[in-house]
C-alpha cells in the first residue's frame, strides 16, 4: 500500500527526514511514532504530496506518487493534527465541501456526507458552526472532513489530542471500524496505549530516521527490556535473595518493602523460582508478570531527555 524509500526532506538547514523508510501493507493499522519534532508530520505530508521533498521514492497503491496524481489522491484521506475546516461554514457544509473535492455527483455526495455525519456522531450538530462545538466534536468534524469520500488509505495525525475519554473512545472505535471496512490506516499519536490498542505494526522514528520497526512483540524483543516477575508481600532474607539471583535466566533482582522484583532473562526462570520458594517454605501473597509496554520501549529507544525545548 505504501512504500517509502530513503526519503530526505530539509527545511533549510534542518534535516527533518534523513533517509526515512516505510512499508505499509494493505489492511494494516500502522503506527508512526516519535518524539516531538521527529518528523512524523513531515513524513505524512511528503507521502501525500502536500509538500515537496529533496530525494527518495514514494509509491502508493503500487504507483509512483506525485502532486498531480489525482486518481491516487482520491483514494487518500488525511486527518491533520491542526483542525482544518472553515469556521464560516456549518458542520454539514464543511463536510460537503471536502467531499466535493473528489465526489462530483450531488446525490452520491449527499449520501456520503450523511454517512460521515452518522459515523462521527455529529447528527445533532449539522447546522452548527465549528466555533460552537466542544473540543471533542471539533476533532470529530476534522475526521469527518478527512474520511467523507471513503478513502482506501487514511492518515491520522494525532487525532485525539485534547479530547475527553468519551470522545477518544468514539474516535478509536471509529478508526477500528474504518479498518474493518477495508481502509488501511497510518496513525500517529503520543498516547502509547492508543497505539498499543490500535496498531498491528509500528515504526519509531527520531530526527527523521527510523529507529525500530515491527510488531510490538518484535520491537520489544529487539530492545534490552525484560519481563519482570513481581512477588508481593514476601518475607525472605538477603541470603535467599542472593540464591535466587544465581538461578538460571535471572537478569537482576531487587527486594524492597516486602516486594521482590525479578528481571527475567527467559520465561523458563519462573518455574525454577516458584520451586525454590516452595522448597524453602517462603510464603508470599501474590505473584505476577509485568511485560514491557510500548511506553517502556519508546523511552528505551528514543531516550528520556525532554524534547519540547528543541
Ligand atoms: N515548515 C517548516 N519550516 C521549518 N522547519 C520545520 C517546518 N515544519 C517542520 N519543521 C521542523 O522539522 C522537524 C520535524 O517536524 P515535524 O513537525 O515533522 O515533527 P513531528 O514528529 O510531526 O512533531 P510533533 O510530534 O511535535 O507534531 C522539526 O525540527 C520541525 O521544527
Amino acid at each position: 500500500m505504501i512504500i517509502v524509500k530513503d526519503l530526505i526532506k530539509r527545511y533549510k538547514e534542518i534535516v527533518a527526514l534523513d533517509n526515512f523508510n516505510l512499508r505499509v501493507e494493505d489492511g494494516e493499522i500502522y503506527g508512526l511514532l516519535g518524539p516531538n519534532g521527529s518528523g512524523k508530520t513531515t513524513a505524512i505530508s511528503s507521502i501525500i504530496s502536500i509538500i515537496p521533498y529533496d530525494s527518495g521514492e514514494i509509491y502508493l497503491f503500487g504507483e509512483k506518487m506525485s502532486p498531480n496524481k489525482f486518481e491516487i489522491k482520491k483514494n487518500i484521506g488525511y486527518v491533520p493534527q491542526e483542525l482544518a475546516f472553515m469556521n464560516e461554514l456549518t458542520v454539514y457544509e464543511n463536510i460537503d465541501f471536502f467531499a466535493g473535492l473528489y465526489i462530483y455527483d450531488k446525490n452520491e455526495r449527499k449520501k456520503l456526507v450523511e454517512e460521515a455525519i452518522d459515523f462521527c456522531g455529529l447528527e445533532n450538530f449539522r447546522k452548527f458552526r465549528p466555533n460552537k462545538l466542544s473540543g471533542g466534536l471539533k476533532r470529530r468534524l476534522n475526521i469527518a472532513c478527512g474520511i467523507c469520500h471513503r478513502p482506501k488509505l487514511i492518515f491520522f495525525d494525532e487525532p485525539t489530542v485534547a479530547v475527553d475519554p468519551q470522545s477518544r473512545n468514539k474516535i478509536l472505535e471509529g478508526i477500528k471500524e474504518l479498518n474493518s471496512n477495508g481502509s488501511t490506516i497510518v496513525y500517529t499519536s503520543h498516547y502509547m496505549e492508543e497505539v498499543e490498542y490500535l496498531c498491528n505494526r509500528l515504526t519509531i522514528i527520531d530526527k527523521g530516521r527510523n529507529l525500530i520497526t515491527g510488531t510490538k512483540k518484535q520491537i520489544t524483543e529487539k530492545t534490552s527490556l525484560k519481563d519482570k516477575l513481581i512477588i508481593n508481600e514476601i518475607n525472605i532474607d538477603r541470603e535467599k535473595v542472593d540464591k535466587i539471583k544465581k538461578l538460571p535466566y535471572i537478569d537482576s533482582i531487587t527486594y524492597e518493602d516486602k516486594t521482590l522484583c525479578i528481571s527475567l532473562g527467559s520465561d523458563m526462570a519462573i518455574g525454577t523460582i516458584i520451586t525454590f520458594l516452595k522448597e524453602n517454605n517462603i510464603y508470599y501473597e501474590d505473584l505476577n508478570i509485568k511485560q514491557a509496554n510500548l511506553n517502556d520501549v519508546f523511552l528505551e529507544v528514543t531516550g528520556k531527555e525532554l524534547r519540547d525545548n528543541v
